[in-house]
Order: C-alpha cells, then structure tokens, then sequence
C-alpha cells in the first residue's frame, strides 16, 4: 500500500499532471464596458478522436473518508476533464504522470483550497472525484463522443492530510 499525505495544491507541482485554476494566480482583463473580469483561457481543454465534442456537467459527490484509500486511478487518453467547485468545496487530487504503467514513485497527492479548481491533461492518471468534509457540487468540463475514454490501473493508495 502507497501510503502519501496530501501536499497543499500549487499550479508548478500540478504542471506536469494538468492546469490549476484560480482567479488568484491568473491575469484578467476588461470586458463589459469595465464591469466584468475576464480570467482569460485558463486551462488545456482536450477533445480527441471520433465526435469529440466538450461537455459541459455537473457533479453532486458525498464526501469521502480520510485517510483516503484508494485501489485504482483511471484516465482519460481521449480528453482532459476540469472540476471546478461551485462553493469553495476542499477536494484531494491523487495523479500519476501519462504512461501505461504507474510508478508508485511518481504518485503524487495534493489537496485544494476551495478556491482552486483543476484541469487534469488526457491520459494523466487521477483517482475519482474526491470531495472534502461535505457533499460538493462542481462543474466538470470534459470530453464526450466515440471510443473508450476512460481505463482504469490497479494500485493501492492511502492518502492522509
Ligand atoms: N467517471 C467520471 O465521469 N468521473 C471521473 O472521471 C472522475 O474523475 O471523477
Ligand atoms: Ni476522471
């Protein structure tokens, strides 16, 4: 079993597994005649292969158990996938770089702040939505069409804070 405790989330410790959003690390600039922010193109949005198309979600998740144990992490190879919270909702992220295999030396685990949300990159390897301390609601943004765009690798995680 892989046992890790949760980093604080950081966009340069996630760079190699996806994009961190969060309005207060990224540039903006006007629009509606001044009154809006624009936080401009925030992270890779990837859609592959036959009838990509983005999808727009949302997902309601029942907190999870801390320590964290998990037996798999999947991925996506066609598409990234984003959660953002919709209520400043803490959540554990646990990803492995892209590959076949997993190395449990590269398994990283992170947990948010509320206000960050994440993008993984398609084929990072990352356990399911893992929402903290109350039932979360996020938007999700992710990629539907054709083919197989989700695999899932055996390993064994326990994550604690
Ligand atoms: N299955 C699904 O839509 N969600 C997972 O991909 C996840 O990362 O939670
Ligand atoms: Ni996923």
């Amino acid at each position: 079993m892989l046992e890790l405790k949760a980093e604080p989330l950081t966009a340069e410790a996630f760079a190699l597994f996806g994009d961190v959003i969060d309005t207060r690390r990224a540039d903006w600039f006007p629009i509606n005649a001044g009154r809006t922010r624009r936080y401009h193109d925030l992270a890779k949005v990837e859609t592959l292969g036959e009838g990509a198309r983005t999808l727009i979600s949302i997902f309601v998740s029942q907190p999870v158990e801390i320590p964290l144990e998990l037996d798999f992490l999947e991925r996506h190879p066609l598409g990234s996938q984003a959660f953002m919270p919709l209520h400043e909702e803490r959540f554990v992220v646990v990803v492995a770089p892209p590959g076949d295999e997993i190395d449990p030396a590269e398994v990283r685990a992170f947990v948010t702040d509320g206000r960050q949300g994440v993008n993984y990159h398609a084929c990072t390897w990352h356990a399911i939505q893992s929402v903290l301390e109350r039932e979360g609601e996020f938007l999700v943004i992710d990629r539907g069409g054709e083919g197989n765009n989700c695999d899932e690798h055996p390993v064994a995680v326990r994550v604690t804070l």
